[in-house]
């Protein structure tokens, strides 16, 4: 890849252009070069690499420079690749960072985490309090595998107790991706917006066949049905979305379905008498 300055503009006959100050060749500076990049004038007084390797004045500074941050995301995505490659199948479990223990969603969300262990399934969270914290301490009491892919904020809490392998992450962008591409689905819990970003982002890679057969699967009929209804009466209903793609989530109020659905793609099968199956 090659960056310049803008080509500059050539004189008309007369030796002008209109609107625009045309160099003269003997204003036109050379042109220092440094790896890929051609620089001039002020661009080409910052110094060569090795001088600022070496020059400690304003040492500390180049951390906080965008080629330096490209390493450290680099670096999000290496140890974060090396640390879940063999995690073997894996779900992501999304909820609200509030929920207290003993509430409602709290508990659904320890129910989700120890069936998926109990079926063999790590569980992947973000690592944080409420929602994901329950779900690792379902993985953990199922005897499974616990995940937490924290992410650094200014009220930052650091992982729950519950996380047996954690990574903690700057960037948003490469935790996100550790959740798609290390789970076969996604369980989403009732949440705010942070649970929201990562449904809609989940919806959007598979609308868009950036991931295939990954079921989306939402607990909690009464939090999330008014977002369905929303989406079906006035997103579909407009033509910003099409109807099919309601077909990417299924709504269920029962642990035990979503943790089916999530994992076979579909509802749990009915008993002879009609019911739902109940596992244990
Ligand atoms: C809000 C509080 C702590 C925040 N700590 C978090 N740690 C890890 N991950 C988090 C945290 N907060 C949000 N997330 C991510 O978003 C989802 C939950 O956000 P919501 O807005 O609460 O729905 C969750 O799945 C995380 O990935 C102090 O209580």
């Amino acid at each position: 890849m090659s960056i310049s300055q803008h080509p500059i503009p050539h004189p008309d006959a007369n030796g002008r252009v209109t609107g625009t100050h045309v160099p003269l060749p003997s204003e036109i500076a050379p042109a220092k070069h440094k790896g890929s990049l051609e620089l001039r004038r002020k661009q080409a007084d910052t110094g060569m690499s090795d001088q600022h390797l070496l020059d400690t004045s304003g040492a500390g500074q180049f951390i906080h420079t965008d080629p330096w941050r490209v390493l450290r995301i680099q670096s999000e995505f290496v140890e974060g690749f090396g640390a879940l490659a063999d995690l073997g199948p894996a779900v992501s479990v999304f909820g609200s960072a509030r929920t207290k223990p003993g509430t409602e969603y709290y508990e659904m969300a320890v129910d989700v985490g120890r069936k998926l262990a109990e079926a063999g399934v790590a569980v992947i969270t973000g690592g944080g309090p409420g929602s994901m914290e329950a779900a690792n301490k379902g993985a953990v009491e199922g005897n499974g595998v616990s995940v937490g892919l924290g992410i650094e904020l200014p009220f930052e809490q650091g992982l729950n107790q519950w996380v047996d392998l954690g990574i903690n992450f700057r960037y948003f962008f490469a935790r996100k991706t550790m959740f798609v591409k290390y789970a076969q689905g996604f369980v989403v819990l009732p949440g705010g917006l942070g649970t929201l970003d990562e449904l809609f982002e989940a919806m959007v890679l598979v609308q868009t066949r950036k991931v295939t057969s990954f079921p989306i699967v939402l607990l909690g009929v009464r939090f999330w049905g008014p977002m369905l209804e929303w989406i079906r009466d006035t997103l579909v209903a407009e033509g910003m979305v099409s109807e099919k793609d309601l077909d990417l989530i299924q709504l269920v109020d029962d642990p035990a379905d979503a943790v089916h659905r999530v994992l076979h793609g579909a509802p749990l099968p009915p008993t002879t008498n009609g019911n739902q199956q109940r596992p244990e």
